[in-house]
């Protein structure tokens, strides 16, 4: 099988601290996964190791089966989106929505190339798949945080991108936006030809079943990983909060709650 990321005792180190620690992880080709620990347990360091904007300390890292070391990162970024709430500094908040969306394409923010006709076709077509094509229109600052969200991904899907990281893609929606924003990416994952996906989360319950693998990291660590099923348990979650919590399964979905 191909894999789609692997890393072999991975280390990154500063400031004399060891941020991350020994980490191996391998994700197969279609699987989708979620990463979940708590603030400053090395998930944002994980990301940029993952995409070469830092160079692990040890260990080797390969990425849609190129080796890091043997690869124009440029190029290989070209191929993963990243869709993170810190996109949002970069965006001039009058630019419109579809052509903020077809921006994608150019992995700029603003339009300074030319789109072609099929391009706004696409951007129309991955912002009606994400239920968010009313708002072509409209600006992006006259759009709601959940809005803004969605249109943030169909940007980034817009590069047709083979690994797709969404990073606290729910930060700052309210339940009703939350769940809409989860249903689209349910749906996305149910495409035949949707990337892999990397789910990045502080919350349990928004580890929709299609994320059926979970990473824990902790204090820069792999606490475990594996079937989220098991990994979400109220035993294990207990140990890695160093707490006792209680794990309730409903709708497939683990919510987490004080003992
Ligand atoms: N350039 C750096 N120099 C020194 N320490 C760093 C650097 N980057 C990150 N760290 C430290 O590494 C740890 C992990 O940070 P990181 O941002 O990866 O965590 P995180 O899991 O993404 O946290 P959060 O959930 O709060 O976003 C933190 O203690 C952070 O202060």
């Amino acid at each position: 099988m191909n894999e789609c990321i692997e890393m072999k005792n991975v280390s990154w180190m500063r400031e004399g601290k060891t941020v991350l620690d020994g980490i191996d992880w391998k994700v197969g080709e279609g699987e989708h996964w979620a990463l979940f620990g708590l603030n400053g347990s090395g998930k944002t360091t994980l990301l940029n190791l993952l995409c070469g904007y830092i160079w692990p300390t040890t260990g080797e890292i390969h990425v849609l089966g190129h080796k890091f070391g043997e690869i124009d990162l440029r190029e290989l970024r070209k191929s993963i989106g990243w869709v993170s709430s810190s996109l949002q500094e970069r965006i001039h908040s009058g630019e419109k929505a579809q052509h903020l969306v077809v921006s994608g394409k150019f992995a700029s923010f603003g339009l300074y190339d030319k789109p072609e006709d099929e391009d706004f076709d696409r951007a129309a077509a991955l912002m009606e798949q994400l239920r968010c094509g009313h708002l072509k229109d409209r600006t992006y600052q006259t759009c709601s945080q959940g809005e803004q969200q969605k249109l943030l991904i169909a940007r980034a899907l817009m590069a047709s991108p083979k690994l797709l990281i969404l990073d606290e893609a729910t930060n700052g929606l309210d339940f009703i936006s939350k769940e809409g924003l989860l249903d689209s990416i349910n749906e996305l994952a149910r495409q035949p030809d949707a990337p892999n996906m990397l789910y990045v989360t502080h919350h349990t319950e928004e580890i929709l079943p299609i994320f059926a693998h979970t990473l824990l990291l902790r204090r820069g660590r792999e606490f475990t990983q594996g079937k989220t099923s098991e990994v979400l348990s109220t035993e294990s979650l207990s140990e890695f909060f160093e707490m006792p919590v209680q794990v309730d399964w409903n709708g497939n979905r683990a919510w987490l709650s004080r003992k």
